[in-house]
């Protein structure tokens, strides 16, 4: 495995990028706060755009900006999409890039488009990034007038806003020293990961980083993606990543040595549990916290490279039948017992709490996780089980359906020793 032996991070010298665990000590996070692109949301367009109200801007920022503190008094270095995005854009390979994925789309006729290609290759990179995440409506527009702006709405998106990049957990995710550009499945956020590649691809701090999967590859979101152990990977499929996802995706990591198993999690395809990081994340090696009313019913295939099989021309796989996920789980993390930790006591605050993202929580080292304050009951029993709860404040931030796991993108967190992934 590439990285296992990589030494812990020393004050002073930059952390190395990768994460071969979800609970390794935290040390660089990408955030996006929300920014223009929520003033963008209405009554009308927001089921569409994923959010299940109009967010009060304003809050929110104070909302992400008390999650970015947290962070940063725990010595995490926070990265801003946003920044890294117009740092980016200062490449004329990059801006280029840029503007013709985000123009691709055949809505918009060769009057228009060449006029906003025009546009945008004047911005500067701030206000490309604006422009790239807060969308262009037809009614901002001051040129390329002709058939296709006349038979729009003026409300219409010329380039659509993308509200749902402040949940950076799922455009990209660090599986060891490679970064997995993932294909998101639902239009409204298709665009986001042509973000993610391009910063990827070109930003300096990221030269020479390696990446798998890609926005054009089978759909496979973040969300879905829980780094169980080193060498251990976790992929629900459902509303999000597909099953031609999680196969492509184990191909890649076996294929990269990133792991040597990965488990497919068939999670109910609906709103509530879009991700498998809805209803279970980490809080320590050995310790999950728990949507209670699945826990039972939850299963897994595994996955693994059958090695006699595999040659030069091709990997084949070998996949299990299903089986409890808890106990499957255990068994690929080589130890004996995953314990779990409910959101809840009862069926309805457990329902309750799972729907205001109780169960994703961020891990910031073994046994301490960041969570939304207001799902009382799931973190007095995160505490009983010795768990130490970073609160934080999610009214604003919430009506997107997102915790403080779907909210952040570890980009490098220690590697978890031989101790600690025993
Ligand atoms: N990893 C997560 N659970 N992300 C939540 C994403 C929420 C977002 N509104 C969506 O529907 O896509």
């Amino acid at each position: 495995m590439s990285d296992a032996s990589q030494s812990p991070h020393h004050a002073g010298s930059p952390a190395p990028h990768g994460a071969d665990s979800e609970v390794g000590r935290l040390r660089t996070v990408m955030l996006h706060r929300p920014g223009p692109e929520l003033q963008r949301l209405t009554p009308r367009n927001n089921d569409r755009l994923l959010f299940d109200g109009i967010p009060w801007v304003a809050r929110a920022q104070e909302e992400h900006d008390a999650f970015a503190e947290a962070l940063r008094a725990r010595d995490v270095e926070v990265l801003y999409l946003t920044e890294l995005l117009a740092q980016t854009l200062e490449s004329e390979g990059a801006r280029n890039q840029a503007i013709t994925r985000a123009l691709a789309g055949l809505h918009l006729g060769d009057t228009l488009r060449d006029y906003l290609a025009r546009f945008l290759r004047e911005a500067s990179p701030a206000e490309l990034t604006t422009y790239l995440t807060a969308g262009i409506r037809n009614d901002e527009v001051r040129g390329g007038f002709g058939l296709v702006t006349s038979l729009l709405d003026p409300h219409d998106f010329l380039v659509d806003p993308l509200p749902n990049l402040l949940f950076t957990r799922d455009s990209s995710v660090w599986v060891r020293d490679r970064a997995a550009v993932t294909s998101l499945a639902m239009p409204a956020r298709a665009r986001e990961t042509q973000l993610t590649q391009l910063i990827y691809a070109e930003h300096p701090r990221f030269q020479g980083t390696r990446t798998i999967h890609g926005w054009h590859s089978e759909h496979v979101e973040g969300g879905d993606v829980l780094l169980l152990a080193p060498g251990v990977v976790a992929v629900g499929v459902g509303e999000r990543t597909t099953p031609a996802g999680v196969e492509r995706f184990a191909r890649q990591v076996f294929h990269a040595d990133l792991a040597h198993t990965v488990l497919a999690v068939p999670i109910t395809q609906e709103r509530a549990t879009m991700h498998l990081d809805t209803i279970c994340t980490l809080v320590d090696v050995d310790k999950v916290v728990m949507y209670p009313n699945v826990a039972d019913t939850l299963v897994a295939h595994t996955v693994t490279l059958d090695e006699a099989a595999s040659d030069d021309t091709g990997l084949t796989l070998s996949v299990t039948g299903a089986e409890p996920f808890l106990e499957a789980a255990a068994r690929a993390m080589g130890i004996d017992r995953l314990h779990q930790i409910d959101t809840g006591l009862d069926p309805v605050t457990a329902e309750r709490e799972q729907w205001d993202d109780g169960n994703n929580t961020l891990a910031l080292a073994p046994r301490v996780a960041v969570a939304y304050e207001r799902n009382d009951q799931t973190n007095d029993r995160l505490e009983q089980a010795g768990i130490e709860v970073v609160r934080i404040a999610g009214s604003e931030l919430g009506s997107g359906r997102g915790g403080p796991r779907c909210m952040s993108c570890p980009v490098a967190r220690d590697p978890l020793d031989a101790a600690g992934s025993a």
